[in-house]
């Protein structure tokens, strides 16, 4: 068994799409990003990578590198997916938390549950995602940008 962890943060922006967990949801602004910027795939990419010792999603997927322009982390989620499966790992469960002032999430939750449940081939019990404020205090409460935090536990397949 490995377990991992990961911890993401994008800026809030004008004139971008908010995506989180491959859910598009209603909001003034959207996270800036080279990708979609959906923070919380990102922070699950990393903690399954670093569970698995094969570094971060900067080193897999270059923020210089065309191809990544926008593109849909879910995408990024599945190439991560078989990257570990590569060496020898399954993902046991994985526990995240987006840390985002507004807007409210909670009704969203378990979409993303399901769209990263299903990127991974594991059940929809092995996926959990939370949200929390911060109270207002910090760059998350202030609205500038939203983080989330992942970790992941790998078995042998
Ligand atoms: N953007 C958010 C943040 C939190 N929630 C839900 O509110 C509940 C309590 O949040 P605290 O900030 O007091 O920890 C919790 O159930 C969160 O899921 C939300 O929907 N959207
Ligand atoms: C995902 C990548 C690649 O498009 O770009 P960003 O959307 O900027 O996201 P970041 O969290 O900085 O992670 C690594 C990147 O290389």
């Amino acid at each position: 068994m490995r377990i991992g962890h990961g911890y993401d943060v994008h800026p809030l922006v004008a004139g971008r799409d908010l995506i989180l967990g491959g859910v598009k949801i209603p909001h003034g602004k959207g996270l800036h990003g080279h990708s979609d910027a959906d923070v919380l795939i990102h922070a699950i990419c990393d903690a399954c990578l670093g569970a698995a010792g094969l570094g971060d999603i900067g080193r897999h997927f270059p923020d210089t590198d065309p191809q990544y322009k926008n593109i849909d982390s879910r995408k990024l989620l599945r190439k991560v997916k078989e990257a570990i499966a590569g060496r020898g790992w399954k993902i046991a469960n994985i526990d995240s938390t987006i840390v985002a002032q507004a807007p409210r999430l909670a009704t969203h939750l378990p979409q993303m549950a399901q769209n990263i449940a299903a990127d991974l081939g594991i059940s929809l019990d092995s996926v959990n995602v939370k949200a929390t404020t911060t109270e207002k205090l910090g760059f998350a409460g202030r609205e500038e940008g939203i983080a989330a935090h992942a970790v992941v536990l790998l078995e042998n397949r």
